[in-house]
Protein backbone atom coordinates (compact mmCIF):
# COMPACT_ATOMS: atom_id res chain seq x y z
CA UNK A 1 0.00 0.00 0.00
CA UNK A 2 1.03 3.52 -0.81
CA UNK A 3 0.52 6.05 1.74
CA UNK A 4 -0.52 9.40 1.10
CA UNK A 5 2.49 11.84 0.47
CA UNK A 6 0.29 14.71 1.89
CA UNK A 7 2.41 17.58 2.85
CA UNK A 8 -0.62 19.03 4.48
CA UNK A 9 -2.97 18.20 6.86
CA UNK A 10 -6.48 18.23 5.71
CA UNK A 11 -8.04 21.88 6.44
CA UNK A 12 -11.66 20.61 7.41
CA UNK A 13 -12.41 24.14 9.48
CA UNK A 14 -11.27 26.29 6.65
CA UNK A 15 -13.82 27.43 4.38
CA UNK A 16 -14.42 25.47 1.05
CA UNK A 17 -13.12 27.17 -2.05
CA UNK A 18 -15.54 25.31 -4.09
CA UNK A 19 -18.97 24.04 -2.71
CA UNK A 20 -21.52 21.92 -4.52
CA UNK A 21 -24.51 20.92 -3.22
CA UNK A 22 -27.22 18.99 -4.42
CA UNK A 23 -26.21 18.84 -7.84
CA UNK A 24 -28.36 17.14 -10.51
CA UNK A 25 -28.20 16.47 -14.14
CA UNK A 26 -31.01 14.71 -15.97
CA UNK A 27 -29.99 13.72 -19.72
CA UNK A 28 -33.62 12.46 -20.94
CA UNK A 29 -34.91 9.78 -18.33
CA UNK A 30 -31.10 9.46 -17.28
CA UNK A 31 -29.98 11.00 -13.79
CA UNK A 32 -26.59 11.43 -14.55
CA UNK A 33 -25.95 13.36 -11.35
CA UNK A 34 -28.40 12.92 -8.46
CA UNK A 35 -28.26 15.29 -5.20
CA UNK A 36 -24.40 15.75 -5.31
CA UNK A 37 -22.47 17.48 -2.24
CA UNK A 38 -18.97 18.06 -2.94
CA UNK A 39 -16.17 20.39 -1.38
CA UNK A 40 -12.54 21.62 -2.14
CA UNK A 41 -10.52 22.79 0.36
CA UNK A 42 -7.54 25.94 0.15
CA UNK A 43 -4.71 23.72 -0.54
CA UNK A 44 -5.84 20.78 -1.09
CA UNK A 45 -6.24 18.12 -3.47
CA UNK A 46 -9.67 16.38 -3.46
CA UNK A 47 -9.75 13.05 -6.01
CA UNK A 48 -13.19 12.18 -7.46
CA UNK A 49 -12.89 8.64 -8.20
CA UNK A 50 -15.55 6.00 -9.09
CA UNK A 51 -16.68 3.43 -11.70
CA UNK A 52 -17.26 4.26 -15.32
CA UNK A 53 -20.21 5.66 -15.93
CA UNK A 54 -20.96 6.62 -12.25
CA UNK A 55 -21.28 10.17 -13.76
CA UNK A 56 -17.61 11.89 -13.22
CA UNK A 57 -17.20 13.73 -15.92
CA UNK A 58 -21.01 14.78 -15.90
CA UNK A 59 -20.03 16.51 -12.79
CA UNK A 60 -16.87 18.14 -14.34
CA UNK A 61 -18.62 19.53 -17.36
CA UNK A 62 -21.65 20.60 -15.26
CA UNK A 63 -18.56 22.55 -13.23
CA UNK A 64 -17.48 24.54 -16.52
CA UNK A 65 -20.23 25.23 -18.33
CA UNK A 66 -20.62 22.80 -20.75
CA UNK A 67 -23.64 21.67 -19.60
CA UNK A 68 -26.56 23.29 -17.68
CA UNK A 69 -27.24 21.50 -14.25
CA UNK A 70 -31.23 20.33 -13.75
CA UNK A 71 -30.63 21.08 -10.11
CA UNK A 72 -28.01 22.34 -7.35
CA UNK A 73 -26.07 24.84 -6.48
CA UNK A 74 -22.49 25.51 -7.52
CA UNK A 75 -20.42 27.76 -5.82
CA UNK A 76 -16.91 29.24 -5.87
CA UNK A 77 -15.23 31.42 -3.11
CA UNK A 78 -11.78 32.57 -4.12
CA UNK A 79 -9.33 33.11 -0.83
CA UNK A 80 -10.14 36.37 0.61
CA UNK A 81 -13.51 37.20 -1.56
CA UNK A 82 -16.92 37.19 -2.17
CA UNK A 83 -18.88 33.51 -3.09
CA UNK A 84 -19.60 33.33 -6.60
CA UNK A 85 -22.31 31.10 -7.67
CA UNK A 86 -21.01 29.20 -11.13
CA UNK A 87 -24.35 27.65 -12.07
CA UNK A 88 -25.61 28.23 -16.25
CA UNK A 89 -22.40 30.52 -16.92
CA UNK A 90 -20.74 30.23 -20.39
CA UNK A 91 -17.05 28.15 -20.29
CA UNK A 92 -14.94 31.12 -21.11
CA UNK A 93 -16.52 32.99 -17.81
CA UNK A 94 -16.25 30.16 -15.82
CA UNK A 95 -12.29 29.92 -16.69
CA UNK A 96 -12.41 34.22 -15.79
CA UNK A 97 -13.61 33.24 -12.74
CA UNK A 98 -10.71 30.59 -11.82
CA UNK A 99 -11.65 27.23 -12.98
CA UNK A 100 -8.97 25.42 -15.51
CA UNK A 101 -9.46 21.88 -16.63
CA UNK A 102 -7.84 19.48 -18.58
CA UNK A 103 -9.62 16.83 -20.34
CA UNK A 104 -10.06 12.94 -20.85
CA UNK A 105 -8.52 13.35 -24.64
CA UNK A 106 -6.01 15.80 -25.07
CA UNK A 107 -7.03 18.76 -26.84
CA UNK A 108 -4.05 20.62 -28.19
CA UNK A 109 -3.59 22.84 -31.12
CA UNK A 110 -1.30 19.87 -32.82
CA UNK A 111 0.32 22.17 -35.85
CA UNK A 112 1.38 25.31 -33.10
CA UNK A 113 4.53 25.02 -31.23
CA UNK A 114 4.20 23.91 -27.39
CA UNK A 115 4.83 28.29 -26.62
CA UNK A 116 1.77 29.16 -28.97
CA UNK A 117 -0.51 26.24 -27.21
CA UNK A 118 0.41 27.93 -23.82
CA UNK A 119 0.75 31.29 -24.91
CA UNK A 120 -3.05 31.38 -26.38
CA UNK A 121 -4.36 29.43 -22.99
CA UNK A 122 -3.55 32.94 -21.68
CA UNK A 123 -5.77 35.21 -23.84
CA UNK A 124 -8.38 35.02 -21.17
CA UNK A 125 -6.63 37.08 -19.00
CA UNK A 126 -5.05 39.83 -21.19
CA UNK A 127 -6.40 42.81 -22.40
CA UNK A 128 -5.57 44.12 -25.02
CA UNK A 129 -8.09 44.71 -28.02
CA UNK A 130 -8.26 44.54 -31.63
CA UNK A 131 -6.87 48.23 -32.39
CA UNK A 132 -3.90 47.28 -30.18
CA UNK A 133 -3.34 43.79 -31.71
CA UNK A 134 -3.24 45.84 -35.35
CA UNK A 135 -1.15 48.69 -34.31
CA UNK A 136 0.69 46.83 -31.81
CA UNK A 137 0.89 49.85 -29.35
CA UNK A 138 3.54 49.68 -26.25
CA UNK A 139 1.34 48.45 -23.69
CA UNK A 140 0.26 45.54 -26.20
CA UNK A 141 3.70 44.95 -27.10
CA UNK A 142 4.46 44.68 -23.13
CA UNK A 143 1.78 42.70 -22.51
CA UNK A 144 3.22 39.92 -25.26
CA UNK A 145 6.31 40.26 -23.76
CA UNK A 146 5.09 39.45 -20.32
CA UNK A 147 3.19 36.56 -21.71
CA UNK A 148 6.44 35.06 -23.49
CA UNK A 149 7.77 35.25 -20.26
CA UNK A 150 5.22 33.65 -17.93
CA UNK A 151 4.28 30.84 -20.74
CA UNK A 152 7.85 29.72 -20.65
CA UNK A 153 8.41 29.25 -16.85
CA UNK A 154 5.10 27.70 -16.88
CA UNK A 155 6.69 25.22 -19.71
CA UNK A 156 9.70 25.01 -17.21
CA UNK A 157 8.21 24.38 -14.02
CA UNK A 158 6.81 21.82 -16.04
CA UNK A 159 9.40 20.39 -17.76
CA UNK A 160 8.63 21.15 -21.49
CA UNK A 161 11.26 23.89 -21.86
CA UNK A 162 13.26 21.82 -24.58
CA UNK A 163 10.62 21.62 -26.56
CA UNK A 164 9.16 25.31 -26.55
CA UNK A 165 9.56 25.60 -30.43
CA UNK A 166 8.26 22.06 -31.43
CA UNK A 167 4.75 21.72 -32.83
CA UNK A 168 2.16 20.23 -29.93
CA UNK A 169 2.00 16.95 -31.90
CA UNK A 170 5.70 16.24 -32.31
CA UNK A 171 5.76 15.76 -28.47
CA UNK A 172 5.60 12.34 -26.88
CA UNK A 173 2.39 11.15 -25.49
CA UNK A 174 3.28 12.26 -21.39
CA UNK A 175 4.47 15.36 -22.41
CA UNK A 176 1.76 16.29 -24.59
CA UNK A 177 -0.55 15.60 -21.16
CA UNK A 178 1.61 17.41 -19.21
CA UNK A 179 1.44 20.78 -21.87
CA UNK A 180 -2.47 20.61 -21.37
CA UNK A 181 -1.57 21.31 -17.55
CA UNK A 182 0.35 24.01 -18.63
CA UNK A 183 -2.34 25.51 -20.86
CA UNK A 184 -4.67 24.85 -17.70
CA UNK A 185 -1.96 26.79 -15.65
CA UNK A 186 -1.26 29.85 -17.86
CA UNK A 187 -5.24 31.03 -17.07
CA UNK A 188 -4.51 31.40 -13.48
CA UNK A 189 -6.80 29.19 -11.56
CA UNK A 190 -7.31 29.11 -8.59
CA UNK A 191 -9.24 25.58 -9.04
CA UNK A 192 -7.24 23.13 -11.24
CA UNK A 193 -9.82 20.06 -12.40
CA UNK A 194 -7.76 17.63 -14.07
CA UNK A 195 -9.69 14.85 -16.17
CA UNK A 196 -7.79 11.81 -16.20
CA UNK A 197 -4.09 13.10 -16.49
CA UNK A 198 -2.82 9.71 -16.25
CA UNK A 199 -4.46 8.22 -18.67
CA UNK A 200 -2.50 5.89 -21.31
CA UNK A 201 0.79 7.03 -19.38
CA UNK A 202 3.49 4.44 -18.65
CA UNK A 203 4.14 4.00 -14.94
CA UNK A 204 7.41 6.14 -15.27
CA UNK A 205 5.23 8.98 -16.45
CA UNK A 206 2.81 8.36 -14.45
CA UNK A 207 5.66 8.87 -11.63
CA UNK A 208 6.73 12.18 -12.96
CA UNK A 209 2.41 13.24 -12.96
CA UNK A 210 2.48 12.33 -9.34
CA UNK A 211 5.51 14.67 -8.06
CA UNK A 212 4.07 17.50 -11.08
CA UNK A 213 1.21 17.25 -9.52
CA UNK A 214 2.39 17.52 -5.53
CA UNK A 215 4.44 20.54 -6.68
CA UNK A 216 1.73 22.32 -8.26
CA UNK A 217 -0.46 21.99 -4.78
CA UNK A 218 2.57 22.89 -3.09
CA UNK A 219 2.96 26.08 -4.66
CA UNK A 220 -0.49 26.73 -3.53
CA UNK A 221 -2.88 25.62 -6.06
CA UNK A 222 -6.41 23.70 -4.86
CA UNK A 223 -6.86 20.55 -7.40
CA UNK A 224 -9.46 17.92 -7.90
CA UNK A 225 -8.95 15.67 -9.92
CA UNK A 226 -10.86 12.21 -12.09
CA UNK A 227 -8.50 9.32 -12.39
CA UNK A 228 -8.58 5.74 -12.40
CA UNK A 229 -5.15 5.24 -11.17
CA UNK A 230 -5.50 4.19 -7.60
CA UNK A 231 -1.83 3.66 -6.54
CA UNK A 232 -2.03 7.47 -7.77
CA UNK A 233 -5.41 8.75 -6.11
CA UNK A 234 -4.18 7.32 -3.05
CA UNK A 235 -0.47 8.39 -3.26
CA UNK A 236 -1.60 12.43 -4.03
CA UNK A 237 -5.12 13.16 -2.45
CA UNK A 238 -5.99 14.80 0.93
CA UNK A 239 -9.49 13.75 0.38
CA UNK A 240 -11.29 11.48 -2.17
CA UNK A 241 -15.03 11.22 -3.09
CA UNK A 242 -16.29 8.47 -4.18
CA UNK A 243 -19.34 8.47 -6.56
CA UNK A 244 -21.70 5.28 -8.11
CA UNK A 245 -24.52 5.99 -10.38
CA UNK A 246 -24.61 9.85 -9.63
CA UNK A 247 -24.85 9.70 -6.26
CA UNK A 248 -21.50 9.85 -3.40
CA UNK A 249 -21.66 6.82 -1.86
CA UNK A 250 -18.61 7.36 0.51
CA UNK A 251 -16.04 10.34 1.04
CA UNK A 252 -13.07 10.60 3.49
CA UNK A 253 -9.14 10.15 3.66
CA UNK A 254 -7.31 7.49 1.85
CA UNK A 255 -7.15 5.09 4.49
CA UNK A 256 -10.80 5.78 4.94
CA UNK A 257 -12.12 4.83 1.32
CA UNK A 258 -9.45 1.95 0.97
CA UNK A 259 -11.46 0.11 3.84
CA UNK A 260 -15.00 1.05 3.20
CA UNK A 261 -17.01 -1.64 2.25
CA UNK A 262 -19.78 0.61 0.22
CA UNK A 263 -16.60 1.61 -2.11
CA UNK A 264 -14.90 -2.14 -2.07
CA UNK A 265 -18.41 -3.05 -3.24
CA UNK A 266 -18.63 -0.51 -6.15
CA UNK A 267 -15.37 -1.98 -7.48
CA UNK A 268 -16.04 -5.28 -7.06
CA UNK A 269 -14.08 -6.77 -9.66
CA UNK A 270 -11.34 -4.12 -10.00
CA UNK A 271 -8.28 -3.64 -7.04
CA UNK A 272 -9.03 -1.03 -4.70
CA UNK A 273 -7.20 -2.75 -1.86
CA UNK A 274 -4.24 -2.92 -3.59
CA UNK A 275 -3.22 0.54 -4.44
N1 LIG B 1 -24.58 14.07 -23.16
C1 LIG B 1 -25.14 12.97 -22.60
N2 LIG B 1 -26.36 12.53 -23.00
C2 LIG B 1 -26.93 11.46 -22.42
N3 LIG B 1 -26.37 10.74 -21.44
C3 LIG B 1 -25.16 11.11 -21.01
C4 LIG B 1 -24.47 12.26 -21.55
N4 LIG B 1 -23.28 12.40 -20.91
C5 LIG B 1 -23.23 11.39 -20.00
N5 LIG B 1 -24.34 10.63 -20.07
C6 LIG B 1 -24.65 9.48 -19.21
O1 LIG B 1 -24.44 9.88 -17.88
C7 LIG B 1 -23.87 8.80 -17.14
C8 LIG B 1 -22.57 9.25 -16.51
O2 LIG B 1 -21.56 9.37 -17.53
P1 LIG B 1 -20.13 10.02 -17.27
O3 LIG B 1 -19.41 10.06 -18.59
O4 LIG B 1 -20.29 11.30 -16.55
O5 LIG B 1 -19.46 8.94 -16.33
P2 LIG B 1 -17.94 8.82 -15.85
O6 LIG B 1 -17.98 8.52 -14.40
O7 LIG B 1 -17.18 10.02 -16.29
O8 LIG B 1 -17.43 7.55 -16.65
P3 LIG B 1 -15.93 7.19 -17.18
O9 LIG B 1 -15.13 6.86 -15.96
O10 LIG B 1 -16.18 5.99 -18.04
O11 LIG B 1 -15.43 8.38 -17.95
C9 LIG B 1 -23.72 7.62 -18.09
O12 LIG B 1 -24.85 6.80 -17.97
C10 LIG B 1 -23.69 8.31 -19.43
O13 LIG B 1 -24.18 7.44 -20.45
Amino acid sequence: MTASKSTKPTMTTSQPILEVTGLTMDFGGIRALDSLDLQVREGEIVALIGPNGAGKTTFFNCLTGIYKPTGGDLLLTPPGQKTRRLNGLKPNKVTQQGLARTFQNIRLFPNMTVLENVMIARHCRTRAKVLGAIFRDRRTREEERQIVELSYSILEKMGLESWVNEFAKNLPYGAQRRLEIARALATEPILLLLDEPAAGMNPQETKELDDLISEIRDDGLSILLIEHDMKLVMSLSDHIFVMDYGKKIAEGNPEEIRTNPDVIKAYLGEDVTDA
